[in-house]
């Protein structure tokens, strides 16, 4: 998010374009997942589909899904070939249950789970804590997490319902996430518990851009999907933490 602040063209060019590419898409059928930041700021909690979007959205990643999602539904409304389906999904976490396949960013982390895992396994010092003066339970900020395995059945889900004999014709958006919101404080806790290991922490400054709370009712991808979250937390952590812990450096041979 922080990054796409200041590479505002290259991040628009790099997410409108493999989602509409010249403009003339071949196939009808589109599933596309932007995050939970087409919200803009939560009117209300947990968040629906009817929330309303694009108002208010703190940063140009958020805007760029805005105004994608906003071209797919005008696609939708040009000919009954097409089929969408928008997957809002909210903070993926955790890793395949192997520990084959996990997360591996680029440089420092900008998300919460892979910093907190990168302490755990000691490549990064202590965890800074982006501000606990929130209105939420412990003043940190709360997500809504979700394990990548459920993410990926999520998109099977989606696929199916887009490829069956009967597809459903137009646009429609879906939540994908558990429905419960963590803090930060939350995370850091539930990843010492699965990692056995104290993770240190400092308390900083809020961090530009963040809202206080973001989770969702994903009881509409369960009733017209057939799809609802399996994993919790401390399955989210453990998977990520087998990842962690069978590879030090993430897919990389030296410390960078
Ligand atoms: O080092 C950190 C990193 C994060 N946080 C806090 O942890 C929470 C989660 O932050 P993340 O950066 O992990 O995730 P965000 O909710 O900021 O969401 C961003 O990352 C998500 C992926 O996990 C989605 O892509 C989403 O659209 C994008 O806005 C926030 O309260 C944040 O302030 C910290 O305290 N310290």
């Amino acid at each position: 998010m922080r990054e796409t602040t200041y590479l505002l063209s290259e991040q628009y060019h790099r997410i409108s374009k493999p989602t509409t590419g010249d403009g003339r898409v071949q196939t009808a059928p589109i599933p596309y997942s932007p995050p939970p930041t087409v919200y803009g700021l939560p009117q209300y909690l947990p968040l629906t589909e009817s929330h309303p979007t694009g108002q208010g959205c703190t940063n140009p990643y958020g805007k760029s899904k805005f105004f994608i999602e906003e071209m797919l539904k005008d696609l939708a409304s040009s000919s009954q070939k097409w089929s969408i389906i928008a997957l809002r999904y909210f903070n993926p976490v955790g890793s395949h249950p192997s520990g084959e396949i996990g997360e591996d960013p680029n440089g420092i982390p900008n998300n919460l789970m892979p910093y907190i895992s990168q302490v755990a396994v000691g490549r990064r010092k202590k965890v800074q804590v982006f501000g606990n003066d929130y209105d939420t339970k412990d003043g940190s900020g709360v997500r809504d997490y979700i394990h990548i395995m459920d993410l990926a059945q999520g998109h099977v889900t989606a696929l199916d319902k887009l490829l069956c004999d009967k597809p459903l014709s137009g646009f429609k958006a879906y939540n994908l996430g558990t429905g419960t919101g963590y803090s930060v404080f939350e995370m850091i806790e539930a990843f010492s518990k699965a990692s056995k290991r104290t993770i240190p922490y400092e308390v900083v400054g809020r961090r530009e851009g963040d809202i206080a709370s973001s989770y969702c009712d994903a009881s509409l991808a369960k009733t017209e999907l057939g799809w609802e979250a399996k994993y919790g937390l401390d399955r989210m952590c453990e998977d990520t933490w087998r990842w962690q812990s069978k590879n030090t450096l993430g897919y990389r041979k030296i410390f960078y």
